[in-house]
């Protein structure tokens, strides 16, 4: 069985396993207590019967001792008795003489008084016919010996018994020895067998008158018979309890004494009454003669056919040889035992209840205790457990993170190495190998030393050690050596671990090889100082080039020169050819540029189309002039770019260190004034810095800032100039001119601020406004009745981008109530260059609502024929340039003619721009030109002004 352990189920199966083991230990003692006293109840049997066995040997012991006494008291009574006896007689003797002394003496005669006493001993006889009395004198004669008269007379001085003993001798030395007469021993013939002698005990007294020596004897033996018998008397008729007897046995097995009064006495062994009597007296005899003992034998019972056992101790009795028997009936002491053992057992009977009791209460008791230790033992094990599961979840913790500082190990990016104190190699990661190519078994147990370059001094290893023993750690930079002898860079962090004790015990490194990100912080560094396009140094480098230059020539007294280089018109070629093959060309202007000049001068692009040159070491200023010459010849040099041949030119603008300016700024700010002003000299020209180009430039700042406030403060103005048909001379439009009057300083023409307003944004809100204003006038103009006229508004291209320009056309005409085909919208040629498609979508839109389009300064840019059939245009404005020249350039006549007719071949009306002379307008209307415009027939003039040339003459 599996049993399913959870938190719950854990307390519980405590609980149950603690109630069973409390059960069984509480069953088990209750059953031990109960076999312990069922045990002790035995022993206390056993002990009883013991006791009682013991109490009865005992008991027969005591008996016996009693007995045995007795027989002793007696049989030590026996010569005591005897002589007593003897001296009774004796006594009795001498009173016999003396009686017949004192009656006779003096009265018969010696002899015959003596006779007289001796015959009257002579007869009397005593102890049991025995006893008699002898008379001798002090000489051993005898006198009288009536069992042997025949000896009286003669002397038995020298007498001796079977032991040598002087028997007269004897008797006389006991009388003479006490007055009271005196005992004296000796053997003589026993009566019984006369063959043989036997100790007999004589008692003597001297009667004085005659010195004789009367005395009498008797058989010792007889006198111990006679003790004997009496003894035995006394055993027989001793009892003791119930059935306590003795028998007495003598050492032929004769019974001298017999257990019952029914017993035989003194019949031989073997005429006992049956074998058992006869086994029985045998064994007791048996152990009698081996010296006694305690024995246990069956004997017939006072009751006829009733056995009995009997518990006997038996002794000898040596001095009689008698075997004495103390028996007694065992049942008389098993009954006691049977009380004593029905007793105990009542008191074990009485125990068991409070055992079974105890055993219940201590169950209970224990199961209650139980109950309290397994509710306490859950709450300990419920906090145990929680410190296990805290335990649990910290290892699994701990654990996790080994794993993860394994999996980390092995699956960082980062190379580890892990070396012991002596910088030996222990372990290395799968990323070590991969950055190093050296696998772990080429490194196991070696330095770290392996990897060493040799790009680094011995003091780098040093100072690094040095670190890692102060501090604990070390990081930085390493170039080391792969397996295939690269060197490589890597970035590397090296730290100590320490033992409990705080000794070093391993050194840590992990490291990253920094390659890429070197390579990265190269192409940084060069993305951060070098143009990406060109791969010039961009504004940042240059400026410290500049500064290290300055600096140079500071010290050199040299002088050095930044020229400040701008495509003229490069716009115009992104615009039209795109930003691709405007990189193309910036790209090929920089490699000219660096064809140019020297290794030690610095060539930057700063951005755009421009270009900055530093020329160092210059003797003079002036120096600085064929370097601009040939950039001017290198770059004016056309490009061919796929299909494409340009004319590029560039603006030159030249600051000279220290003469125009002793830091980066102020000479990049002079030079690009410079540039400015070759800009407004008719670019394709370089400029010197003058301190007068220093107003230039403040002019320029002070038109962007003016800019923005001037139509808020109504400073702008628009001029109309009309456009004559060259035919007729008859007013058919007119050009709106913006002016700006600022309210400081003097009127700024559109040259010089509509570029500012286009690079800043703000020729949107100031193109509105021009629109708007033209169309308010063309409307009131209109309304007062003037010849109706159409309006050409110049729109810049950067308005034209903007997707809200149409419906803001739109909404002006609807405002002002005009045709749309009043408006002629006058744009450059740069906008067919602008691959913008909302310009061109712009366009579409103003030629579809109605309104004129005019292209102005044909000729002079990109334009080309071909883009004139994509667009809608009405009207071409041919430049002022190939007017002016006009009438001295065939080239410029031939090219006006050629626009003309092919103006007319697409119905397009052709406007020369310029015309100051009637010459000019003549040739011009010949070469098929409709219309013109010019000072010949009026400057651009005030609203006001204007009115009055197409107002009806009243
Ligand atoms: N030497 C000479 N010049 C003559 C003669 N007849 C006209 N002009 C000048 O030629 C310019 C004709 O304007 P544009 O080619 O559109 O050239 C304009 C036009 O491109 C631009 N511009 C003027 N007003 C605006 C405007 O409201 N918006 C935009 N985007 N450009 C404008 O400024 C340019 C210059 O305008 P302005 O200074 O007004 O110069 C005007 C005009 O005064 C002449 O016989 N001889």
């Amino acid at each position: 069985m599996k049993l399913a352990i959870t938190d719950q189920s854990l307390p519980r199966y405590h609980l149950l396993g603690t109630l069973i083991v409390v059960l069984t230990l509480a069953l088990t003692l209750g059953g031990s207590f109960m076999w312990m006293a069922q045990g002790e109840h035995l022993q206390v049997i056993q002990r009883l019967e013991k006791s009682f066995e013991v109490k009865k040997q005992e008991r027969l012991r005591t008996e016996m001792a009693a007995a045995i006494g007795y027989l002793d008291f007696v049989h030590s009574r026996t010569e005591a008795v005897l002589k007593n006896a003897l001296q009774d007689k004796v006594s009795m003797a001498i009173q016999t003489a003396q009686g017949i002394y004192a009656r006779e003496h003096g009265r018969r005669p010696e002899g015959e008084v003596k006779r007289l006493i001796i015959e009257a001993l002579r007869h009397q006889r005593f102890f049991d016919g025995r006893g008699y009395f002898f008379v001798d004198d002090q000489q051993g004669t005898c006198i009288l010996l009536p069992i042997a008269p025949a000896l009286e007379g003669s002397s038995l001085w020298d007498n001796r018994d079977d032991r040598g003993h002087y028997i007269m001798r004897g008797l006389v030395d006991a009388a003479r020895s006490d007055p009271a007469g005196g005992l004296s021993r000796y053997r003589w013939y026993s009566p019984d067998d006369p063959r043989k002698m036997s100790d007999k005990l004589a008692f003597v007294r001297l009667f004085e008158p005659y010195g004789w020596v009367i005395g009498t004897g008797d058989y010792l033996y007889k006198w111990e018979e006679m003790r004997l018998r009496e003894g035995l008397d006394r055993l027989r008729a001793w009892s003791f309890g119930d059935t306590g007897r003795f028998m007495v046995m003598d050492d032929e097995g004769r019974m001298l004494t017999p257990l019952h009064g029914a017993d035989a006495e003194r019949p031989p062994l073997e005429s006992a009454v049956t074998p058992q009597e006869k086994a029985t007296r045998q064994r007791l005899l048996s152990l009698g003669r081996a010296g006694g003992g305690m024995a246990e034998f069956p004997w017939p019972g006072r009751a006829s056919d009733s056995q009995e056992t009997r518990s006997a101790l038996v002794e000898v009795y040596a001095p009689w040889k008698i075997i004495v028997v103390a028996s007694l009936v065992n049942d008389e002491m098993q009954a006691a035992l049977a009380s004593e053992k029905d007793s105990a057992a009542a008191a074990l009977r009485a125990r068991m209840p409070q055992f079974i009791g105890m055993t219940v209460v201590a169950a209970a008791l224990a199961l209650g205790a139980s109950l309290l230790f397994s509710r306490w033992m859950s709450s300990l094990f419920r906090a145990y457990h929680a410190r296990i599961d805290a335990h649990t979840r910290t290892l699994e913790k701990q654990a996790g993170e080994l794993r993860l500082a394994g999996h980390v190990f092995e699956s960082s990016r980062e190379g580890i190495i892990i070396t012991d104190p002596e910088t030996r190699i222990l372990a290395v990661n799968p990323a070590f190998t991969a950055i190093t190519g050296f696998s772990s078994d080429d490194v196991l147990g070696r330095s770290p030393g392996v990897l060493r370059s040799g790009y680094h001094a011995p003091d780098f290893y040093e100072s690094m050690w040095s670190s890692i023993r102060d501090t604990g750690s070390w990081s930085g930079e390493i170039y080391n050596r792969r397996k295939d002898g690269h060197v490589y860079p890597e970035q590397i962090s090296i730290s100590t671990v320490h033992g409990p004790d705080g000794e070093v015990r391993h050194y840590v490194g992990t490291f990253l090889d920094i390659s890429e990100r070197k390579e990265a912080e190269i192409r940084i560094r060069h993305l951060a100082e070098f143009d990406t396009l060109t791969q010039l140094p961009n504004r940042a480098l240059l400026t410290d080039r500049l500064s290290q230059a300055i600096a140079l020539a500071r010290r050199s007294g040299d002088k050095l020169a930044v020229l400040f280089i701008d495509l003229d018109r490069f716009k115009n070629i992104n615009d039209s050819l795109g930003h691709a093959m405007g990189d193309r060309i910036l790209q090929e202007v920089a490699a000219r540029l660096c064809l140019i000049v020297r290794e030690s001068d610095t060539v930057s692009r700063l951005g755009g189309d421009e270009f900055v040159v530093l020329v160092t070491g210059l003797e003079h200023a002036g120096n600085a002039m064929p370097t601009a010459q040939k950039i001017l010849a290198s770059l004016g040099r056309p490009y061919q770019l796929d299909d494409h041949e340009l004319q590029l030119t560039p603006s030159i603008g030249i600051a000279i260190y220290p003469d125009n300016g002793s830091d980066n700024e102020s000479l990049l700010k002079n030079a690009d004034a410079a540039m400015y002003h070759a800009k407004s000299s008719g670019r394709n020209n370089f400029q010197f810095f003058t301190p007068e180009l220093n107003q230039w430039v403040t002019d320029r700042l002070r038109i962007e800032n003016g800019l923005r406030h001037a139509l808020e403060r109504e400073e702008m103005q628009i001029h109309y100039q009309p456009q004559v048909d060259l035919g007729s001379g008859r007013i058919v439009g007119c050009e709106a001119l913006l002016r700006w009057y600022p309210a400081e300083g003097g009127p700024i023409p559109p040259d010089r601020f509509i570029p500012v307003a286009e690079e800043t944004g703000l020729i949107h809100p100031i193109g509105l406004w021009v629109l708007d204003e033209a169309c308010r006038q063309l409307a009131q103009w209109d309304a007062e009745g003037a010849a109706e006229i159409r309006m050409a508004v110049n729109v810049a291209v950067p308005q034209l981008r903007r997707h809200t320009f149409v419906e803001q056309v739109a909404a002006i005409l609807a405002r002002h109530r005009l045709a749309s085909g009043r408006l002629e919208i006058e744009v450059t040629e740069s906008v067919f260059l602008d691959p913008d498609a909302q310009i061109r979508e712009t366009l579409h839109n103003l030629t579809d609502m109605g309104v004129k389009l005019s292209l102005d300064d044909f000729g002079t840019g990109y334009s080309s024929l071909s883009y004139l059939k994509n667009f809608r245009f009405d009207v071409l404005k041919i430049d002022r340039s190939f007017v002016s020249e006009l009438a001295r350039s065939h080239d410029d006549m031939t090219l006006v003619r050629a626009i003309s007719s092919i103006a007319r071949d697409m119905s397009l009306i052709t406007v020369a721009e310029g015309i100051e002379s009637e010459e000019q307008q003549r040739i011009l209307n010949e070469l098929g030109c409709n219309l013109g415009q010019g000072y010949l027939f009026s400057r651009p003039i005030p609203a006001s002004e204007f009115r009055r040339l197409v107002m009806p003459a009243s």
